[in-house]
């Protein structure tokens, strides 16, 4: 018996192994077979072959930047080659394959006409995250209902309410800049800033990790640095499940118990008024609002939060935790980087700010709390915000191509989508010259001239929040922070890119020093183009580094 049992293991593992490398080659000849049949149609893409389908010229793309670029920069490198704007990428085994789309018009078909569905690939990567379903990845009625319950929280009338949480976190924010005279990463606070304030309006909850740290912050970025984004051998990590599961447990533990908090605070009326009197209550937090769309949607009958209700919520809590500080503050921080590099812009920024609140910058704070509604007045800075976002986009985004759903180029030429991920590659897109005139420069003005003015964005072409029915639901809350940022600090600070000094200070490894010392190694100060800031791939793209920098107080302050 022992001796079959033997005998039989390796028969069970040979046998297995057999089954799983059938699996994956058969899955291989499926995915190359697509791509070599759209090839023979006709359509555009790179040279191909049966092997190594484009891995072999996204590697030669990749060989022209340092290798940590943020990988929507090498693919639009690779569209230079496309006239039509659209083109196929088979990456696989990395990923099924792409449709890339870097023209505004097939992106708006995308987002608005077809409206195709999130992809598979956006539950594997983000669900682990967020502990579930959420709005980012679901789709059909599901992501309706939610996306309803949650809309009424992110309401640009409900937003101004949150202004004086958002200024009491930018004045730690300046209390945190006024101590470094050292070179620090400006993301590192940054990131501090932008969790506290998404907790705030989220969930009124205050983590204070502009100042100590806080294990639901913690297990976040804990979890972001061990999720497979930018780099697909991470998912194959064999701890990576246990690490998902434990950080997951605590991040679910802490906003479960804050939101039954937020529950029992509603019922006792904590909030200043009553609910049931149909009053209207100000300050209240997205999730409270959730809270209160759910119970009119259930016509009141609930007495306590039930456990579906509150799971689903704990995933959107923690999704938008994740989605609310990752992108807005790699915005912010290339905002200061163009303002440095653009003194004249940063002049004007600095004039009508005074002109709107005042000479004295420390009057700024108090005057936003009194009237929230003056960050209306200051169009420039929120054209310098929306110009350093086309220049450097945050993201991209994905959907999944569908039987019959075709894109068409500027020709009229279709383009299959079936059994492929569609790939809006913001950065193509915003960088694409057809639609934006002089678009490498950083030009303002652009989104403050009249539509017949040749420099107006056409329309489906800015993207940075995507558009349509699927856009971002942060957006109106992303400019109210940025803009409040940049209120509170342009006119005390002045902050100024230190990569020089940061390579000076980073201890080089042993093993680096002594292939240097015999010539196999080269110091390497990586850039693109001679910038330095240039995007990494992190979850979404970022400054390089995360942007070390100088702060200098400035005589006003
Ligand atoms: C500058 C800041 C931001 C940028 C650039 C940005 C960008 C985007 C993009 C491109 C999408 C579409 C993703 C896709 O279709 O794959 C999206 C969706 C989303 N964003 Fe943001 N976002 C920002 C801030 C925020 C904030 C502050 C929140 C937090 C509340 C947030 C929450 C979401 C959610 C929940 C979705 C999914 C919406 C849906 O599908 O219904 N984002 N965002």
């Amino acid at each position: 018996m022992a001796q079959s049992m033997l005998y039989s293991w390796p028969t069970f593992v040979f046998a297995l192994f057999i089954a799983v490398l059938g699996h994956f080659l058969y899955s291989g000849y499926v995915s190359r077979s697509r791509v070599n049949r759209l090839r023979r149609a006709g359509l555009p893409m790179p040279q191909w072959n049966w092997v190594t389908g484009h891995l072999l010229v996204f590697k030669h793309h990749l060989s022209r930047y340092p290798s940590d670029t943020f990988v929507s920069v090498i693919i639009a490198d690779m569209a230079r080659q496309f006239p039509t704007e659209l083109f196929y990428l088979d990456l696989w085994p990395f990923l099924d394959p792409a449709l890339i789309v870097c023209s505004p018009e097939a992106a708006t078909q995308v987002s608005n006409t077809l409206n195709l569905p999130k992809p598979r690939l956006y539950k594997t990567i983000i669900d682990p995250i967020t502990g579930g379903p959420n709005i980012l990845t679901t789709n059909g009625k599901e992501w309706k209902y939610w996306r309803s319950l949650l809309n009424p929280g992110f309401a640009s009338a409900h937003m101004l309410d949150q202004v004086s949480a958002i200024v009491d976190s930018v004045e730690i924010f300046c209390d945190q800049l006024r101590k470094r005279g050292d070179v620090f990463r400006l993301e590192d606070v940054s990131t501090r800033l932008t969790v506290d304030i998404i907790m705030k309006v989220v969930l009124d909850l205050d983590l204070d990790y502009l100042r100590v740290s806080h294990p639901l912050a913690d297990a976040l970025l804990k979890m972001i640095s061990w999720s497979s984004f930018g780099n697909p051998f991470y998912r194959f990590h064999p701890i990576r499940p246990f690490i998902i599961k434990y950080y997951g447990n605590v991040m679910q533990r802490i906003v479960l118990k804050e939101l039954n908090k937020r529950f029992e605070e509603y019922t006792h009326r904590k909030w200043g008024s009553s609910i049931d009197s149909g009053s209207d209550v100000k300050s209240k937090s997205v999730m409270a609002l959730t809270v209160e769309s759910y119970k009119t949607d259930k016509e009141g009958k609930i007495s306590k939060l039930d456990s579906h209700f509150a799971t689903f919520a704990s995933h959107q809590v923690r999704l938008f935790l994740f989605a609310g500080h990752d992108t807005t503050t790699s915005v912010l921080v290339y905002v200061y980087h163009m303002l440095h590099e653009h003194p004249e812009a940063l002049a004007r920024v600095r004039k009508e700010h005074s002109k709107v609140f005042g000479t004295d910058p420390r009057f700024a704070a108090p005057k936003l709390r009194d009237s929230p509604a003056l960050l209306n007045q200051i169009p420039y800075t929120l054209a310098v915000i929306k110009e350093t976002m086309r220049l450097y986009p945050p993201s991209g985004a994905l959907r999944e191509g569908v039987p019959g759903a075709c894109l068409s180029d500027l020709n009229g030429t279709q383009y299959p989508t079936n059994g492929c991920i569609v790939s809006q590659l913001h950065y193509a897109i915003h960088y694409n010259s057809r639609v934006w005139p002089h678009a490498k420069s950083f030009l303002p003005e652009r989104w403050l001239v009249d539509a017949k003015h040749e420099l107006y964005p056409p329309p489906g072409a800015f993207r940075s929040f995507e558009q349509g029915p699927r856009n971002c639901i942060g957006q109106t809350l992303s400019f109210l922070e940025l803009r409040i940022a940049l209120v509170m600090t342009v006119r005390i600070f002045r902050i100024r890119p230190a990569y020089e000094e940061w390579d000076g200070l980073k201890e080089e490894r042993w093993i680096k020093r002594v292939l240097k010392k015999y010539g196999f190694a080269r110091d390497e100060k990586s850039s693109i183009n001679g910038e330095r800031a240039y995007q990494v791939e992190k979850g979404g793209a970022h400054p390089k580094d995360g942007y070390p920098c100088k702060i200098e107080l400035l005589e006003t302050a």
